[in-house]
């Protein structure tokens, strides 16, 4: 089969590992007699640099035309200015909110192999296998944003809404995975202090009882959650939560990985397209010196031939040639332990594409 795939390298270690991504898609292509056509597009700070602004109408046509979008990552130092009107990240807001990706899919497992490259003790890593699935077109990110000066002084508002039909579909998409899953839902929240979490609270609740009875259903503060995250993690299956809380349990969570650069996700909405991107950011710290971790990336087509495409074999395929690459030691500075040699972006992605 053909495949249209649009891809948005963006800034910062972004081009370099959607570059090794890329690579591997080609290998599977010629592997299971697919053709992967990829089309380049601009995305946040080098779209500002080019165009003026970091979602280019070219770019969401792109991505409105096509099977799935790679994503890299945006940002960095040069667009920072806290006063700036256009920034990179109102880019990728902005993509997800075209494309309707109301949910983002985080998993977190951890290869065996890395269990002394967390920062935890290997004991209470075993067993994590954890689905966080974040809201991501609604909440704080996208409410009205106010910035204001008044006799006192400057004041600055970020308003936080959810509707019922925004909660309803979200909690419905996560319960349904909880019951392909090991059917333990987890819902994070603030219900004790935020109204909108009060909402998702009792829309959750209705909706576990009424259609999901089958599974086990609690919930958790979100301070307590990314406590427990460390303490206990392999209790978790699916955890559904908001925009902003999902934000940042899973860069939390990355570390029972072992790294930022091993948590690839899925942003879906309600057809086939999706997006996929590693979580991390741009990397500015590491950039354009070939130190980046690929694999968060290459996990992302995993899930992108899974979810858009439709092949689970191919998607297993890359998952496995991964494992293959962390058992002959072939991993970058992030992940690498003891005797074990640092090897570039371009080693560890051609290292997964050989072994499609
Ligand atoms: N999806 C995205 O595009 C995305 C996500 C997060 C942050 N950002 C943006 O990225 C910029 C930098 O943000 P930050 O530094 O807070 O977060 P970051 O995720 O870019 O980096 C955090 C730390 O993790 C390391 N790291 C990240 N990815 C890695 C990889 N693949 N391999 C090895 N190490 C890796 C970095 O070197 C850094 O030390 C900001 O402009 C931010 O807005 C973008
Ligand atoms: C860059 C930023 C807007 C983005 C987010 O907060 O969604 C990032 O942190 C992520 O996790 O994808
Ligand atoms: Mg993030």
């Amino acid at each position: 089969m053909d495949y249209t795939i649009t891809a948005l390298p963006g800034d910062g270690i972004g081009p370099e590992v959607v570059a090794e991504a890329i690579k591997v898609l080609h290998a599977v292509g010629a592997r299971y007699g697919h053709t992967f056509t990829i089309r380049e597009a601009l995305i946040g700070g080098i779209a500002i640099d080019q165009t003026g602004t970091a979602l280019p109408e070219a770019t969401v046509a792109a991505c409105q035309d096509c099977d799935a979008v790679l994503l890299g990552a945006v940002g960095g130092p040069k667009w920072d200015d806290p006063n700036a009107k256009v920034r990179p990240e109102q880019g990728l807001l902005g993509i997800r909110k075209a494309l309707g990706l109301y949910a983002n899919l985080r998993p977190v497992t951890l290869h065996p192999l890395l269990l002394d490259a967390s920062p935890l003790r290997p004991e209470r890593l075993v067993d994590v296998d954890l689905l966080v699935v974040r809201e991501l077109t609604g909440g704080i990110y996208f409410g009205e944003k106010r910035r204001e000066q008044d006799a006192q002084g400057e004041w600055a508002s970020d308003l936080c809404v959810y509707t019922q039909a925004e909660v309803e579909r979200i909690v419905r998409l996560a319960a349904g995975l909880a019951r392909q899953r090991h059917g333990h839902l987890t819902l994070v929240d603030k219900a004790n202090v935020l109204e909108t979490s009060r909402l998702w609270r009792s829309i959750a609740t209705r909706i576990m009882r009424e259609e999901f009875s089958d599974l086990q259903y609690d919930w958790m503060l979100v301070d307590a959650c990314a406590m427990h995250l460390l303490r206990r993690p392999s209790d978790f299956d699916v955890i559904v939560t908001e925009n902003m809380f999902g934000d940042i349990l899973t860069d939390e969570a990355s570390m029972l990985a072992g790294s930022m650069g091993m948590l690839p996700s899925a942003s879906l909405g309600s057809g086939k397209m999706g997006l996929y991107e590693p979580i991390h950011g741009s990397a500015p710290d590491i950039a354009g010196q070939g130190k980046a971790n690929p694999l968060a990336t290459i996990l992302s087509t995993a899930l992108l031939l899974r979810y858009s495409l439709g092949l689970e074999q191919e998607a297993r395929a890359v998952e496995a040639a991964v494992s293959a690459v962390l058992e002959a030691g072939i991993v970058t500075g992030d992940i690498a332990r003891g005797e074990q040699r640092a090897h570039s972006t371009v080693e560890v992605g051609s290292a997964v594409a050989s072994r499609i």
